[in-house]
């Protein structure tokens, strides 16, 4: 299904709180073809409509931007909350109540999949970066190459930071964290953590391998500070308590509205790290977790104790301290189907 055929779909979709009409989101002011269409608000911010869900935020000519930043929500369709975020972020800014001082390229990942009200239509669009996009070619392929040449147009500045926002299927004993992807040995950013952490984002997960996220998409290609950000539990439109995304959103809105963000010492205390320490990726048809559904990401097991088994393999916790993470046995063949991780200390890494 093509993502222009269903553009007016998806604003109705989203239009459910009846103070928020979503069309601006995806056809642009003027809700005309073509799409791309800039608009100067009274401030002096321009906001440019590139695509379906694409927009570029300039800010007033007066104001000298030193970042780039992207935040993008929606890679997986049925992640609500971040969505509803970056619609009340846009129709703020559209409304003069949030001026940007830095650039900022707002992106709704997978609208068809929204719309759908599904993580994905035809694949995860999250293991579709990095060129991986290439190897299908399905809607969501299409779009996650459309993404990665929108974000190379966007990245200018030297500073240059993505937030991708999801929230997570299960819950969490750390309900709010976020994944440091690759870095190729650079340090990991003392200011990083401690901006994450003033969004309630106190807890890290070092990915040190090199993955086809959106995320890791930012590191690699455009040398980004970039994340996944999990901010809570997954739940359809109108069932989210926004007020348990208020500190990051918050937080979102400060770095693009001020001109020098000010943050506390980096204080390493603040932060909980964990290390992955195996990925388990489905390889057979007969693939089971060995516990229920409603164990919470971050579950410690006993060493020993049986996990998954995948055909005839059996996956058993390996280390003292193991945890599991992102545990989902109806992936595809071949995709990741659990990640386990221990804790490590922040000593033991190269920050900057
Ligand atoms: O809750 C889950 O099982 C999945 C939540 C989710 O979508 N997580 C991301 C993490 C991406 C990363 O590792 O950077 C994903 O699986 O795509
Ligand atoms: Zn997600």
């Amino acid at each position: 299904m093509s993502f222009d055929v269903l553009r007016w779909s998806v604003s109705a979709a989203l239009a459910e709180r009846p103070d928020a009409p979503l069309a601006a989101l995806f056809q642009g002011p003027a809700q005309t073809d073509p799409i791309q269409t800039t608009q100067t608000l009274s401030n002096g911010t321009e906001v440019a409509f590139w695509d379906y869900g694409v927009i570029a935020v300039t800010p007033p000519a007066s104001v000298a931007a030193t970042k780039d930043v992207v935040i993008s929500c929606a890679v997986h369709g049925d992640e609500t909350a971040p969505i509803e975020m970056v619609r009340d972020m846009l129709q703020d800014i559209l409304a003069e109540r949030l001026v940007p001082s830095q650039r900022v390229l707002f992106l709704i990942a997978n609208p068809a999949a929204i719309l759908n009200d599904s993580r994905f239509v035809d694949v995860n669009m999250n293991r579709l970066f990095s060129g991986a996009h290439n190897q299908g070619d399905t809607a969501e392929h299409q779009r996650a190459s459309d993404i990665e040449r929108y974000v190379s147009q966007f990245f200018k500045l030297q500073q240059r930071y993505h937030y991708d926002l999801h929230t997570a299927i299960r819950d969490s004993k750390h309900e709010q964290f976020a994944v440091y992807p690759f870095t190729h040995g650079e340090p990991y950013s003392k200011q990083q953590l401690t901006f994450l952490a003033e969004c309630g984002v106190d807890t890290i997960l070092l990915n040190r391998a090199p993955t086809t996220t959106f995320s890791y998409y930012s590191v690699q290609a455009h040398k980004a500070h970039a994340f996944t950000v999990e901010l809570g539990k997954v739940r359809p439109f109108g069932q989210n308590d926004m007020s348990r995304f208020a500190q990051a959103d918050s937080g979102l809105r400060k770095l693009i509205s001020t001109e020098a963000l000010e943050l506390p010492e980096f204080s390493p205390s603040r932060h909980h790290v964990y290390d992955v320490c195996r990925t388990i990726n489905r390889q057979a048809e007969q693939f089971a977790l060995n516990f229920p559904d409603n164990v919470a990401n971050f579950t410690e097991f006993a060493q020993g104790h049986l996990l998954a088994t995948d055909g005839e393999i059996e996956y058993r916790v390996e280390q003292p301290g193991e945890r599991i993470i992102f545990p989902n046995a109806n992936v595809a063949i071949g995709q990741r189907a659990l990640l386990t991780v221990v804790p490590i200390a922040l000593e033991q890494l190269k920050l900057v």
